[in-house]
């Protein structure tokens, strides 16, 4: 068979020139990586083994093994596992599928420092390519099970790589590195002495669940003691192999459990977060899970797949088991391991059993109680939770009605009490003033747009605080108006007013008792002139500066919303709004007179500064004019006039 060559895809590329460069200083996580890959070909050919009777494929002494060659400078990692076809080689190694890729790509070359550029690749991960930290050339030999033919692939990671067909691998897949010279400066090791080995592999793979194994070397150079007789010696077992979640809390240590949510996670940076759960009695598991320190680039993506494994009983049954974890939660990584489910088990029976249900429920709520506990206890880590999961947490609100209020306690909302910090729901009703009963909040599109519009006026006129809502889910689950502490969440921009002490609240209902009188023959008028926009014009107690705003009705529909579903392709019926007018404002008061002395017999003047009254009020809030012309020709008619 001739030897091909091929070309790196652009990222690949560029990828391969940053290991090579050695950006990364920590050298020896190479060899997790490659053990890491070795481990998931073995739980991956032990599946297909299990589902598929007739797959020729050997899995009676499934390891991996760690040979060393002092002389040539080379270290091999080998598998018995699945191997790759030709094309899967061409397509997993010569490629990059990750689509957070390019935008990781982008941030490192704008990476100002070394040690920024170090935590974006912690971020990142690089798996198979930071061989090439090490090594200036890698030989991948590899056979499916299951075929009959392997495949060579061979790079010096400088743009193009070669492949070629061999008629005598061995199943599985073996990776050989010809190592660069050591240089204990740059911490490039020395990855041929088995001290250096035994080291790496027990403190980044000991978890890993099958046996890693080192061939003793043939000339065991200074740490070979124990080869002085001639006796062909056994290889050796590197890792305990000990599942992390199955032993007791205090003989793990917090590193042990970091390497093992690298292994899952194929992150390079230590979680936030490390969760485990025992439920003993009629359905037993474990649960070891873990809260990322930084959101994927993919977590809003269609078809990001969610990181809970499956083991039962100690086996490895399937990656992004989704019946376990419910969509709001899908950052969470882990492990969980069932006694008594069948090795069998698929996803569609794992979506309708009512044990895994029960499992799915309690996570959740372990995970909640979790963040709960560090909200309290460590603000400074709960605020970088919040950060980097807040707004995927948030869409829980909407689908997870058990939880919503837990859901709404470990959640954190911008405030007019404090330009910077967020403030949680419990430390808002402890500032909430004397007769409020509402926790206030007005969606939008920015702070500024909030802070500017017209519905804010009172509660800034009174020193109410209001929840400044800005991500495109909060417009949402407000919708449904939930409650904290009894305290039911309410929008300023929806229904009355009604702020103050009960003494205030007295003198306000009076006040505008005697004003609706005054104005009730233009607030008919209006609403009778205005019918086909507004469903009703009456006076405002929530402004104190603008003429007019538009307020909704309180449970319709917002416009933001609407907008929303339409753009879903939802047919949703417009619905009508109310205009509110300020009976403070000399435009409004001035009205008022004008229509009174003139009523119908101004023509269409009045009739026209009621409507520009409309839309100026629409304008205020962020909406969108129905008829921009005409405002403009009206507007700039009036402005005429003034000189
Ligand atoms: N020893 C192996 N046996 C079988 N397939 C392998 C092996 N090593 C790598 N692969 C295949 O190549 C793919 C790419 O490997 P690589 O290590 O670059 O990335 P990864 O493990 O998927 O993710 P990450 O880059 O986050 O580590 C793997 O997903 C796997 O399908």
């Amino acid at each position: 068979m001739p030897t091909e060559t091929f070309e790196f895809q652009v990222e690949a590329r560029q990828l391969l020139q940053m290991m090579i460069h050695s950006i990364y200083s920590n050298k020896d996580v190479f060899l997790r990586e490659l053990v890491s890959n070795a481990s998931d070909a073995l739980d991956k050919l032990r599946l297909e083994a299990l589902r598929d009777d007739s797959l020729d494929a050997d899995v009676s002494d499934l390891h991996i093994a760690i040979e060393t060659d002092r002389q040539a400078r080379t270290l091999t990692v080998r598998d018995n596992g699945i191997g790759m076809s030709h094309d899967e080689v061409v397509q997993l190694i010569g490629t990059i599928a990750n689509s957070g890729t390019a935008k990781f790509l982008r941030d490192f070359k704008e990476a100002e420092s070394t040690a920024a550029a170090e935590g974006l690749i912690g971020q990142f991960g690089v798996g198979f390519y930071s061989s090439f930290m090490v090594a200036d050339e890698v030989t991948l030999l590899t056979r499916r099970a299951g075929e009959s033919q392997g495949t060579r692939w061979t790079s010096t990671g400088e743009g193009t790589y070669t492949i070629e067909t061999v008629d005598s691998a061995p199943q599985g897949t073996a990776v050989t590195l010809r190592l660069k010279p050591e240089d204990t400066d740059d911490q490039l090791h020395d990855y041929v002495s088995p001290w250096k080995i035994r080291e790496i592999v027990k403190r980044y793979s000991d978890f890993i669940t099958w046996p890693v194994r080192m061939a003793p070397e043939a000339a065991d150079g200074a740490d070979g003691a124990e080869g002085a007789d001639d006796a062909p010696r056994e290889p050796e077992t590197l890792n305990s192999m000990k599942a992390l979640w199955a032993r007791s809390r205090d003989e793990v240590t917090d590193d042990e459990y970091h390497e093992l949510y690298k292994h899952i996670s194929h992150d390079w940076s230590a979680p936030l977060e490390t969760i485990r759960l025992q439920a003993e009695g009629t359905f037993e598991y474990q649960a070891l899970l873990f809260i990322p320190s930084h959101a994927p680039q993919d977590l809003f993506m269609q078809g990001y797949q969610r990181g809970i494994q499956l083991y039962v009983k100690r086996v490895f049954i399937m990656d992004d088991c989704e019946a376990l974890m419910p969509p709001y939660l899908r950052f969470v990584k882990g492990v969980v391991d069932a006694q008594d489910l069948s090795l069998n088990v698929s996803r569609e029976i794992l979506q309708q059993d009512r044990q895994i249900q029960l499992m799915h429920r309690r996570l959740a709520k372990k995970v909640l109680s979790t963040v709960k506990d560090m909200m309290s206890a460590e603000p400074e880590r709960y605020a970088t939770f919040w950060r980097e999961f807040g707004r995927v947490l948030k869409e829980g609100l909407l689908s997870d009605f058990e939880n919503r209020e837990a859901i709404l306690g470990v959640s954190s909302f911008a405030t007019t009490h404090d330009k910077d910090e967020p403030t949680t729901l419990r430390q808002y009703v402890e500032r909430m003033k004397d007769g409020q009963e509402h926790i206030f909040y007005l969606t939008g599109e920015s702070r500024q747009a909030i802070e500017n519009s017209p519905h804010m006026e009172a509660f800034r006129a009174k020193g109410v605080e209001v929840l400044l809502l800005t991500d495109p889910v909060d417009e949402v689950w407000v919708q449904a108006e939930p409650a904290f502490d009894g305290k039911q969440l309410r929008s300023v921009a929806k229904g009355e007013v009604d702020l103050g002490t009960e003494e205030e609240k007295k003198e306000a209902a009076t006040e505008r008792e005697g004003r609706q009188q005054e104005y009730s023959d233009l607030l008919g008028w209006m609403t009778d002139r205005l019918s086909g926009t507004v469903k009703e014009v009456r006076l405002s107690s929530r402004l104190t500066v603008s003429p007019a705003c538009i307020v909704s009705d309180m449970h319709d529909v917002t416009p933001a919303l609407e907008n929303m579903y339409r753009a879903m392709g939802q047919d949703v019926p417009q619905v009508k709004r109310i205009l509110e007018l300020n009976p403070g404002h000399p435009l409004v008061s001035g009205l008022n007179r004008a229509h009174a002395e003139r009523g119908e017999g101004d023509g269409t003047g009045l009739q026209e500064t009621a409507e520009l009254l409309h839309d100026l009020a629409l304008l205020a809030e962020g909406g969108e004019l129905g008829d921009p012309s005409r405002f403009v020709r009206l507007m700039a008619d009036r402005l005429e006039r003034t000189l």
